[in-house]
């Protein structure tokens, strides 16, 4: 069971400037230095807060890579709970769990042609090794018994419902980038993530790939 360790305040988001507090645990099983960030105090002051399991990504959370939808996932939810409070749990599960190392050396077999499974596998792996065992310690030290949870994947939204009060689960958009449609379309279809299907045809992703390059332009 963990334990909060500390509490920091600072400003977050792209422009810096939107108020939170970053939280550390004691006693994480593998190690693992996760964090929960959290916004207008949503632990301590609301009933069932949004909370978004954020897998670790250092290729789409900071550098916005176009191999995947992460860093988009992450600056939406950062502007919505900036607005409503919540708490992101941001867990250091780089790769599914593989590790980054791993997860580039997938990548260069997805650009010979798997997908994103089947580079894990051909790697050794299996197809998704998270568990959210430290996920469920960290909002049980925070408190929280009832939430409101950000995810298109199935797996997070059983795991947290086998321990809370899941009031209810919440999409995040859908991300189209040049290079993530077949990802997406993989984790959609293999994966089950709930993705807007309407999005994921080639066509309308066409389509939005040339509304985003006009509105860039
Ligand atoms: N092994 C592997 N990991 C990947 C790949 N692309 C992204 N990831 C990792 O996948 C994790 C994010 O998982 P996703 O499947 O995108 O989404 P999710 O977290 O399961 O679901 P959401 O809550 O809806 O975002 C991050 O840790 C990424 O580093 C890939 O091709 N191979
Ligand atoms: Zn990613």
């Amino acid at each position: 069971m963990s334990e909060i360790r500390s509490r920091v305040s600072l400003h977050v988001g792209k422009a810096g400037n939107i108020p939170a507090e970053i939280v550390t645990f004691k006693e994480f099983k593998e190690g693992n230095e996760h964090i929960a960030v959290i916004f207008k105090r949503a632990d301590l002051e609301q009933d069932a807060p949004l909370v978004r399991i954020h897998s670790e990504c250092l290729t789409g959370d900071v550098f916005h890579s176009s191999r995947c939808d992460c860093g988009d996932q992450l600056d939406e939810t950062i502007e919505r709970m900036a607005e409503n409070g919540g708490i992101i749990l941001y867990m250091r599960q780089e790769g599914r769990g593989i590790g980054l190392y791993n997860k580039l050396d997938a990548y260069v077999l997805q650009s010979e042609g798997m997908n994103t499974y089947q580079a894990n596998k051909a790697l050794g792996f299996g197809e998704d090794l998270r568990q959210y065992g430290d996920a469920v310690h960290m909002l049980k030290a925070l408190n929280v018994s009832s939430l409101q949870l950000v995810t298109n994947n199935p797996r997070k939204i059983k795991a947290v419902a086998a321990e809370f009060n899941l009031v209810s689960d919440q999409r995040t958009g859908t991300f189209i980038k040049k290079d993530n449609l077949g990802y997406l379309q993989t984790k959609s279809a293999h994966g089950q993530h709930m993705l807007c299907k309407h999005d994921l045809t080639d066509d309308t992703a066409q389509d939005q790939d040339i509304a985003t390059e006009r509105a860039a332009s």
